[in-house]
């Protein structure tokens, strides 16, 4: 492959409903859209999960826009890639900046696919051909909005539910849910809303039944959470904590988690995301693919990875229409029954809507071979 352009556009979308967790609220979604162009004239596509503030983690749209600009894309354009592992490799010099990095990188996988006529799924080894996926639903005005939420979720045939919980939204809604709905498979993300002061009410969540707590501690943190876990029956699942394949090495020494929620942008992109897959599957440990309320180019590239056969957990990338008016891609991503049906075309195997992307630039950027880089 070789590149011939790469463009970052900074676009903004409504959400169609605000998105709360125990960190803040998004009511407008500002991410950057990645394109490589190859010199054959084919494009590829990413999104980067880098949000406006850096409250899930440090990245945000500016940091990542210097971090590609100054740094990443002059990488890319140094010598031809003949592999996208390659670009991780060529990335490693540079230090963090995973969602950076995996934008980039997944475009150039996006790319690769397209160029070979392979879809992306398969030529990342994925194995399925549909995927289960669930709905993360966030903190509501109310317990009535929230259980109202679920049972609409559960009418569209979502495979499981996901809340978001902090201290004084937890055990209340929990026996709510559990009071309506007593079996649906369902658990509870804390976004690193408690310490080990909190001990017992984490204790607690243990009579909820729930499939997994999802970081509940700090998100540096795996010693802590090795020390919660040992307490409790309830399975943890780390999301923050995570940043590669050794990061869950140690998690796994530890015994910080059972469950790894697989985030391709948190992970540094999809070639580290199947090395976590692969350290998983061989210890036993269940994968998911997890949420960063993505646009649909974003939301193509996760139902890609879901393919491979250790994501045995729905995920998290509920249809476009969950988060939309318009998505900016064709088609959109509908889910049946909480079933997705990957797509058989090259690449990721939706086209991305140039018209719609264009509505909703904010600002772009083109970069060639003999750009004036800083770096
Ligand atoms: O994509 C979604 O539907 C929501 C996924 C989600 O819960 C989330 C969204 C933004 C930031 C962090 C998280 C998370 O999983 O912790
Ligand atoms: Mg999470």
């Amino acid at each position: 492959m070789e590149l011939k352009q790469v463009i970052l556009r900074h676009l903004k979308m409504k959400l169609l409903h605000p998105f709360t967790t125990s960190v803040g609220t998004e009511v407008d979604k500002d991410f950057i859209l990645v394109e490589v162009k190859s010199k054959d004239g084919l494009s590829g596509w990413a999104e980067s999960v880098a949000a406006i503030d850096p409250t899930y983690k440090e990245e945000t749209v500016k940091t990542n826009w210097h971090i590609m600009s100054d740094f990443l894309i002059p990488l890319l354009f140094r010598e031809p890639i003949t592999h996208p592992d390659q670009v991780s490799q060529r990335f490693n010099p540079i230090r963090g900046n995973y969602m950076a990095k995996a934008a980039l990188e997944g475009a150039v996988w996006d790319l690769y696919a397209r160029e070979r006529e392979q879809p992306l799924a398969k030529a990342l080894g994925g194995t399925k051909s549909r995927i289960e996926v669930g709905v993360s639903v966030g903190i509501q005005d109310s317990e009535e909005e929230l259980l109202h939420r679920i049972e609409k979720h559960l009418r569209q045939g979502y495979k499981r539910i996901k809340v978001k919980i902090r201290p004084g939204w937890d055990l209340n809604i929990l026996e709510a849910i559990r009071k309506r709905f007593p079996d649906i498979p369902l658990m509870a993300d804390a976004n690193c809303a408690y310490t080990l002061k909190d001990m017992d009410r984490l204790a607690a969540l243990d009579d909820f039944n729930l499939t997994m707590i999802e970081q509940p501690l700090g998100f540096d943190d795996l010693v802590d959470h090795a020390q919660l876990q040992s307490k409790l029956k309830t399975p943890i699942c780390l999301d923050e904590s995570i940043h590669s394949a050794e990061d869950v090495r140690k998690a796994i020494q530890l015994g910080s988690c059972k469950i790894v929620n697989i985030k391709i942008g948190r992970v540094g992109g999809l070639t580290e995301s199947r090395k976590i897959h692969d350290l998983c599957e061989s210890h036993h440990i269940p994968v998911w693919c997890g949420g960063m309320v993505e646009a649909g180019v974003g939301r193509a590239h996760n139902i890609a990875i879901t393919t491979l056969p250790n994501f045995v957990l729905p995920g998290d990338t509920a249809s476009s229409s969950h988060y939309w008016a318009r998505d900016i891609i064709d088609p959109e991503v509908e889910v049946h029954d909480g079933i997705i049906e990957v797509p058989e075309k090259p690449g990721i195997g939706f086209e991305p809507n140039r018209k719609r992307i264009d509505e909703l630039t904010l600002y772009a950027r083109h970069f060639n071979p003999d750009s004036p880089f800083i770096a």
